[in-house]
């Protein structure tokens, strides 16, 4: 598959950090703008190289360290806005039609917001996004709650509040080991009251009990990563595998995994493309997605990660097809919105690629 092709391919995200993808420039007139002195580069080439490069980190811990200065920016009405016009434009230059964007609110109050005007202002971007895209993209929000702070169950009735208006679920992010999902039990129990949809970043840094708790006890949609539930599959040397009960739900469920290859490889949660998971887990049913997780702090796009996969597994267009409608079906869009999509956007969109 060629360049030119991956990029008009359309494309679905449905984990992508808004905080993890501002343009380096942005960053440092947001800087400027409201004072933040302790960025490590003024030079927006320079502050891209060194944000991919201290998140290669081997450890998600450290990989999250590079946040706080994009949370640091990110803490006015205007900022939060300015950022989500971006997020949307770049996503649609990369050839995504439809996001999921994901952002913890209570990450950006240091300067005095409130946690629904920071929902109002990235919601107001996301829309001017669109309309600066001309439609091209559909862009909705995930409100995430961090598992080490004690705020998921305010963030789950936030998520609740503004749904409908912009918020399609939730999700919880942050450092995985020590912070089980079910800590944050309310919160989902909330969600679930008001049959609000939610995901649940798990089997990225702890391995398939943290899946298992995440599926079984809190009861998520889909799960942010969830690459280390191969250790529930056993590969014999003849390519086939077993699944163990735990991989076998998820797989039969059609429980989405959001995959993001390059962050993997950054966290340690898989040590090569050649070898990432993604195979195995689409070669054995899964319903696969392929996602950023954070474009500036990963340095990457949609396009990238399909160039990554096409060299590491050969996939073509057949394959980018079954992943996108994948995540089309897995998206938190009401029912006939999801086959919209998929039937007018997605398969003329790789059917023309085919033809050309
Ligand atoms: O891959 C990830 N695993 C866990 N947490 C993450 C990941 N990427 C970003 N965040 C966390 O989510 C917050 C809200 O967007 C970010 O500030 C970051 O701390
Ligand atoms: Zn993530």
């Amino acid at each position: 598959m060629h360049l030119s092709d991956i990029l008009r391919a359309p494309k679905v995200v449905l984990h992508d950090h808004l905080d993890g993808g501002l343009r380096p420039a942005t960053i440092i007139e947001l800087a400027r703008e409201c004072g933040y002195r302790a960025l490590p580069s003024e030079d927006p080439a320079e502050l891209a190289v060194w944000f991919r490069d201290a998140a290669d980190s081997g450890s998600l811990e450290r990989y999250l360290e590079t946040f706080a200065h994009t949370c640091a920016v990110m803490q006015t009405r205007a900022a939060l806005e300015r950022v989500a016009v971006e997020c949307a434009e770049d996503l649609a230059a990369d050839g995504v039609v439809y996001a999921e964007i994901r952002y913890a609110p209570e990450q950006h109050l240091e300067a005095g917001l409130g946690l629904d005007e920071v929902v109002e202002a990235v919601n107001a971007g996301f829309r001017e996004g669109e309309r600066r895209t001309g439609g091209r993209i559909t862009v909705r929000a995930l409100l995430t709650g961090m598992r080490h702070t004690d705020r998921s169950l305010e963030i789950a009735e936030l998520t609740v509040a503004h749904r409908d208006r912009g918020v399609a679920g939730f999700d919880i992010a942050g450092g995985e080991i020590g912070n089980p999902p079910a800590r944050h039990l309310p919160a989902f129990q909330h969600l679930r009251r008001h049959n609000c949809h939610y995901t649940i970043h798990a089997g990225e840094a702890v391995g398939a009990e943290s899946v298992h708790e995440a599926v079984q006890v809190c009861g998520a949609e889909r799960i942010g990563h969830g690459v280390r539930i191969t250790d529930d599959i056993t590969v014999h040397d003849d390519g086939t595998a077993t699944l163990g009960p735990l991989a076998a739900y998820v797989r039969d469920n059609r429980i989405a995994l959001e995959v993001c290859p390059t962050s993997n490889l950054q966290t340690g949660a898989a040590k090569d493309y050649a070898t990432h998971p993604i195979d195995l887990l689409r070669r054995t049913g899964f319903r696969v997605t392929l996602n950023t997780d954070n474009r500036l702090v990963s340095g990457t796009s949609m396009g990238e990660e399909f160039a990554h996969m096409v060299t590491a597994f050969g996939y073509g267009p057949d394959v980018f097809e079954e992943f996108t409608v994948a995540a089309a079906e897995a998206s938190f869009l009401p029912l006939p919105e999801r086959r919209r999509l998929i039937d007018e956007v997605i398969r003329p969109g790789y059917a023309a690629l085919r033809e050309a």
